[in-house]
């Protein structure tokens, strides 16, 4: 596990990404001219704890509420009731202080810089951030803006504050190093999507949220990916919460695989969590077949399961 700058966790910090009770529904709380309310609840009260440095992968069927519950580790969304807290902090600060990367489904690279711009420019847009940050790492009474708000919540947080990583480093890692002054138009998908990965890491947050990274690859280049992620994040050992739809991926990232159930009109809620003992390092071609398999077998069958809804006999 990688260690806070300070080199433990300070006194505000947990170890743990807490979920607890948070639910959330979408639309209008009155009734319709119909007579019928339009809310409706994308995720019923949901817990769930994932502790500093595992990879958790979560998998369930459309619309249980996979990415609301992404979104709401983010900071991205608010959940109605219950809370969320990214070890010890609430999403807000977390993400204030740049320790929440978020990857969605499309890389989102800006087209008119290069590759490694496109790294560095986590960097430049937080610039305030990184003031911030190195203010925090002086102390309090260090600069002249330490003393605002954010630096007062990060004091009180006890957030750790990593140091960046060198963005030519990590394209280099991914296999990347002869494609720097490259545009994102000239890369194949799964090109994009490790430039999307280096600049995720790049960020030194200490959780990872990925939203279906790569289900847009084709299988081929899917499996080389995850061998690089899996690289990356051996080394890294960022907290990484995963989103998925592959049975065979979320057993081949994870340490444990969260199965939701949920969706078409019922709340998206946590049905099982499963944990995989494959040892790591892991790569697609070190990995037992046999091993996979009676992994993706139980977590099938706990999709099955989870598709009945709850109380229902079997
Ligand atoms: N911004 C929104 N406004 C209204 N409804 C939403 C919104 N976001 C999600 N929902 C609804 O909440 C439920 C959960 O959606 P969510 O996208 O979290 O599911 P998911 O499990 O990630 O689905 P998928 O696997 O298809 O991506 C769905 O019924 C969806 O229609």
């Amino acid at each position: 596990m990688r260690e806070s700058a300070s080199g433990d966790l300070g006194a505000a910090e947990t170890a743990e990404l807490v979920v607890e009770g948070a639910s959330k529904s979408y639309g209008r709380a009155e009734s319709s001219r119909r007579g019928a309310s339009e809310r409706r609840v994308a995720l019923g009260a949901v817990d769930l704890r994932v502790q500093r440095g595992r990879f958790v992968s979560v998998i369930g069927p459309s619309g249980c509420g996979k990415s609301t519950l992404l979104r709401m580790i983010a900071g991205l969304e608010h959940p109605d009731a219950g809370s969320v807290s990214i070890f010890g902090s609430t999403p807000a600060e977390a993400s204030e202080a740049k320790r929440i990367a978020f990857m969605p489904q499309v890389p989102a690279l800006l087209p008119w810089l290069s590759v490694l711009d496109n790294v560095k420019i986590v960097d430049r847009v937080n610039r305030r951030a990184n003031r911030r940050r190195d203010a925090l790492r002086r102390g309090p009474e260090s600069a002249g803006f330490a003393a605002g708000a954010g630096a007062a919540s990060g004091a009180r947080t006890g957030l750790a504050l990593a140091p960046e990583a060198d963005p030519v480093a990590l394209l280099t890692e991914l296999g990347l190093g002869d494609s720097l002054k490259l545009l994102p138009g000239e890369l194949s998908g799964g090109m994009q999507q490790r430039v999307a990965i280096a600049r995720a890491f790049a960020t030194q947050g200490d959780v990872l949220l990925m939203d279906e990274p790569f289900s847009a690859l084709d299988e081929f280049t899917r499996e080389s990916t995850q061998d690089q992620l899996l690289k990356l994040w051996e080394e890294w050992r960022t907290t990484v919460v995963f989103v998925t739809h592959s049975v065979t991926e979320a057993v081949v990232l994870s340490d444990e695989v969260v199965v939701m159930a949920g969706g078409r009109g019922e709340p998206g809620r946590i049905a099982a969590i499963v944990p995989i003992e494959l040892p790591r390092p892991r790569r697609r071609g070190l990995l037992e077949a046999a091993a996979v398999h009676e992994y993706e077998d139980r977590i099938r069958a706990e999709l099955q399961t989870a598709r009945r809804p709850p109380g229902s006999a079997e």
